[in-house]
C-alpha cells in the first residue's frame, strides 16, 4: 500500500496544501517551527484518524478554523486506488471515509496504508511506563499477524470476567472456589498472548540488535521480553493466580498475568529506560521501529509507511547514509529535515522534495 497524494485542510498551520509523496522516499523540508512537523502529523491523522502527538485533536485544528479535513490516496498492491478521508469538528464525531463510504474506525480498515511514525514525543515509548511498551508490542503481533488481535482481544474479556467475579467473591456473594475454572480460562488465554508477544519479540530481536549497531548505540543492544508468569500450562497459570489471590481480593483486582508484562530495551544488559542517555533512547527507538518495519516487509510482503521526523539532525553523516539506505531497501518514507543536506541522496531523481517554506509547501519534485 503506497500514499500517493495528501491533501490537508484547516490542519495545524496547513490552511489548504496538496502534495504528492513519492513511493519510495519523500523529503520535507524547511526552518524550525515552518509546520514539517504538521504536515506529517496530517499525513498520519489521515491513515489511522489520529494525531501522533496529541490525544486532545481540537489541538490540530488551525487556530483560524472551525474544522480539519484531511485526505490521503492510497494505491494498493493489485494497483487498485482508494481515498480515505478523515473531518473533524471539535465536539463532534469525525467523519470517516474509505471510497466514499463512512467507517466507524479506519485503524482496522484494510484499505488503510500501516504508517509506522518516530516523533521525538515518542521517546516515551522507551521511557515511559511498560503499559506502553506492552500496547505497542501487542500493535506490532496485531500488524504481524492481524488475526492475533482475537488473543488479545480473548485475554481482556477473561480477566474482566475475573475481576468482576473477584469483585463478588469479595462482596460474600460467591466462594473462593468459583474462581477456579476462571483461572483456568484465563491461563489459555494467557499463555498464548505470551506465546504471541515471545514469537514476536524473538522475531524483531537479530534486526534490533544489527540496527541499534549500525546507528552508533554502543555496547551490545537488545530487546528482552518480561512476561509476568513463569507457567507453561494453563494449570501452571491458574496455580500461580492461587497464590496471589489473598492479594487480588484485597486490591480488588487481579494483580499477575501478561497484562503486567514489559518489553525492555537493553544495552549491556541495562534498561535504556533507566540508564540510557536522550540520544541513546531516541537511537533505541529507531533500531525498534525500523526493525519492526523490516519485520513486517518479511512477513506480510508489504512495510509500512516509514514516518521520521526530525531525526537527522542527531546521526552523523555516516549513521544518516546508512539509515536512508536502509530506508530506500524497500517501501515508502517521508523524512522531515530543516536541512536537505542531511539527507544523503536526497537530490537524486526517485526522491520527492516537499519544501514547507513561509509562501506554503512547494512541492520540488513530482512523484512519477
Ligand atoms: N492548531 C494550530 N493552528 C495553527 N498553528 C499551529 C497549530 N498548532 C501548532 N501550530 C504552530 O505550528 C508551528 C510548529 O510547527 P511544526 O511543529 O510543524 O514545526 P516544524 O517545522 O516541525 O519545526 P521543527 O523543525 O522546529 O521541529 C508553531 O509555530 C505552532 O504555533
Amino acid at each position: 500500500m503506497v500514499v500517493t497524494r495528501l491533501r490537508l485542510r484547516g490542519f495545524r498551520t496547513h490552511e489548504r496544501v496538496e502534495v504528492r509523496l513519492g513511493p519510495g522516499l519523500t523529503v520535507v523540508h524547511g526552518r524550525n517551527g515552518i509546520g514539517k512537523t504538521n504536515l506529517v502529523e496530517g499525513l498520519y491523522f489521515g491513515c489511522t484518524a489520529r494525531s501522533c502527538r496529541t490525544s486532545n485533536e481540537r489541538e490540530c485544528v488551525a487556530f483560524d478554523a472551525d474544522a480539519a479535513r484531511v485526505e490521503v490516496d492510497t494505491v494498493d498492491r493489485h494497483g487498485d486506488e482508494h481515498a480515505l478521508s478523515v473531518g473533524f469538528q471539535p465536539g463532534e464525531p469525525k467523519r470517516i471515509r474509505v471510497d466514499d463510504a463512512l467507517v466507524e474506525r479506519l485503524v482496522d480498515h484494510p484499505a488503510r496504508p500501516l504508517v509506522s511514525v518516530f516523533l521525538p514525543d515518542r521517546l516515551e515509548l522507551v521511557k515511559g511506563p511498560p503499559a506502553l511498551r506492552r500496547a505497542h508490542l501487542d500493535q506490532v503481533v496485531s500488524a504481524l499477524w492481524p488475526s492475533r488481535t482475537a488473543t488479545r482481544r480473548s485475554y481482556k474479556q477473561a480477566l474482566a470476567q475475573r475481576n468482576a467475579l473477584l469483585g463478588r467473591v469479595r462482596a460474600g456473594y460467591v466462594g473462593r472456589e468459583a474462581l477456579a475454572p476462571w483461572d483456568l480460562e484465563l491461563g489459555r488465554h494467557a499463555l498464548a498472548l505470551c506465546a504471541d508477544r515471545a514469537e514476536t519479540v524473538a522475531l524483531l530481536q537479530p534486526g534490533f540488535v544489527q540496527i541499534a549497531a549500525e546507528l552508533g548505540l554502543a555496547g551490545a543492544p537488545e530487546l528482552r521480553y518480561r512476561p509476568r508468569t513463569k507457567a507453561d500450562s494453563p494449570e501452571g497459570f491458574a496455580a500461580e493466580l492461587a497464590e496471589r489471590l489473598d492479594g487480588d481480593l484485597e486490591r480488588g483486582f487481579t494483580g499477575h498475568g501478561p497484562h503486567r508484562d514489559d518489553l525492555a530495551l537493553l544495552r549491556d544488559g541495562r534498561e535504556l529506560r533507566v540508564y540510557g542517555s536522550q540520544g541513546e533512547q531516541r537511537l533505541g527507538l529507531l533500531a525498534l521501529l525500523l526493525c519492526e518495519r523490516e519485520a513486517l516487509e518479511e512477513v506480510r510482503g508489504a512495510a509500512p509507511l516509514m514516518v521520521l521526523d526530525d531525526v537527522m539532525s542527531e546521526l552523523d553523516a555516516d549513521r544518516r547514509g546508512l539509515l536512508v539506505a536502509r530506508l530506500r531497501r524497500a517501501g515508502q518514507s517521508v523524512i522531515t529535515t530543516t536541512d536537505l543536506a542531511h539527507v544523503p541522496g536526497g537530490g537524486e531523481a526517485d526522491v520527492v522534495r516537499i519544501a514547507v517554506t513561509e509562501d506554503g509547501v512547494l512541492q520540488e519534485a513530482q512523484a512519477a
